[in-house]
């Protein structure tokens, strides 16, 4: 194996997955850190954690555990994957895990490269972008878990890290990598620790990956992914079949939505046109144990529907603020997320074989309660969003982050089974 990622949630996991296959690295994506022995044929191997909103001790404890593993099963360069909109907790879970993963691999610099263009998720003079917004004015504000109120991301890094942070801006990047890897040895010597890149095109990240060579570990988003893999091009063989294994089978199928994400909600609003659809009663994932089973057989009764049947907890930042204030944002989140825990386990329990899952905390609880040990990767239904086929061969999953995908995102993915 060449290269290994370690991704701070189950969405995420399979964004920076996607555009490794369709960059050429057969890839295998792992639930957590594997138990025991399991036979990883790949270029890059993706470790999904649950790290992004835990405590910061349990976050470093479980990314250092994840790339001694890589390191341990032959990985020589690693990948820090975390969110394009660079959320994690309030005082942030990216830096520290960045620096624990620095001092474990014994080095002292690496890139900070949060953009995905092809998702809207610029980045210039340091400053992130989500499409036309700044990431302090985007969705993001109002993000149930890790609201966004900064965007610089030079004040967001040094706030939560050990080292201090310096600028390669566009006009560097424009250069050329070796422009680049000079700018790095310039913020060496200056005494950074992490190099903040601009990025806004394709280009700007392929040269990015190229100027990555010279670092053990870099860390961003998933759009340097493309950059990265073209740098191990001579070592892969041909894969033209890997995204075979990936691909879903036309089966018991049922949609999840957990996010409360803007474009969640429009995906959300146009499914619910054409398909059976049952709204969450947050109170009643709080105070009724038996709710799941209620919700079971209602998704039973509907499951031969033409379109799957969606299960929501979706609301708009007015309605999620209301619920916040009246039941508190933890506990809430986390009734809901249980109740989707227990609600996957049933349908599971009784034949449905296709999970469609918007939200990447929602995402990582279900991949969780399926007890699937790591996924082939299959086709994007749209960038950053590939079906995934458990090695298991039994499920296939659509992990969507929240903002990713067009608005008939739900029904697109259906139209991928064989
Ligand atoms: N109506 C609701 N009331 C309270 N909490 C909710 C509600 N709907 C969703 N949540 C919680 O909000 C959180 C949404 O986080 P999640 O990561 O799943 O979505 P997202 O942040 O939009 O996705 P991504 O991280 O991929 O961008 C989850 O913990 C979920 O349980
Ligand atoms: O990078 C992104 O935006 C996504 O992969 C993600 O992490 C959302 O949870």
């Amino acid at each position: 194996m060449l290269l290994g990622v370690i991704a701070d949630d189950f969405t995420g996991a399979t964004d920076i997955a996607g555009f490794l296959v369709e960059n050429g690295m057969r890839t295998v994506q792992l639930n957590g850190i594997p138990k025991e022995e399991i036979d990883v044929n790949a270029d890059a191997v993706v470790i999904s954690l649950k790290s992004r909103s835990c405590p910061v001790d349990e976050a470093i404890n479980n990314s250092v555990a994840a790339l001694k593993w890589l390191q341990a099963n032959g990985c020589q360069q690693f990948y820090f994957k975390y969110c394009s909109t660079f959320d994690s907790t309030a005082e942030g879970n990216i830096g520290p895990v960045t620096d624990a993963l620095l001092a474990e691999l014994g080095e002292a610099f690496t890139m900070v490269c949060p953009a995905l263009p092809v998702n809207g998720r610029t980045v210039y003079n340091g400053h992130l972008f989500v499409f036309q917004d700044l990431l302090s004015d985007s969705g993001m504000r109002n993000h149930p878990v890790t609201p966004m109120t900064d965007s610089s991301l030079i004040r967001m890094m040094d706030a939560q890290s050990q080292g201090t942070s310096g600028l390669v801006n566009f006009q560097v990047i424009e250069q050329g990598s070796q422009a680049v890897t000079e700018r790095f040895e310039e913020l060496k010597a200056q005494g950074n620790r992490y190099a903040v890149v601009d990025a806004f095109n394709a280009e700007h990240l392929v040269t990015l990956g190229q100027a990555a060579k010279s670092l053990k570990l870099v860390t961003g988003g998933s759009g340097l992914a493309a950059g990265i893999a073209k740098n191990w091009v001579e070592h892969l063989e041909d894969q033209s079949d890997a995204k075979q294994a990936g691909n879903p089978a036309k089966a018991p199928t049922v949609v999840f939505s957990g996010s409360c994400s803007v474009m969640t909600n429009q995906q959300v609003a146009i499914y619910k046109e054409k398909a059976p659809h049952f709204a969450i009663d947050v109170k009643a994932c709080l105070t009724d144990e038996s709710y799941s089973n209620q919700v079971f057989d209602w998704v039973m009764t509907n499951i031969e529907s033409e379109f799957a049947p969606l299960v929501y907890a979706t609301a708009d930042a007015t309605a999620l603020k209301a619920i916040q204030q009246e039941f508190g944002a933890q506990a809430s989140s986390h009734a809901v997320e249980q109740f989707f825990s227990q609600l996957a386990i049933k349908l599971q329990q009784h034949g449905v074989k296709n999970f469609i899952v918007a939200g990447g905390e929602t995402s990582g609880v279900v991949t969780q309660s399926l007890a699937v040990k790591g996924f082939h990767i299959g086709p994007q239904i749209a960038p950053g969003v590939p079906w995934v086929k458990s090695v298991e061969g039994e499920l296939s999953l659509a992990l969507k982050s929240g903002n990713f995908g067009d608005e008939n995102f739900f029904a697109k993915a259906q139209s991928f089974f064989a």
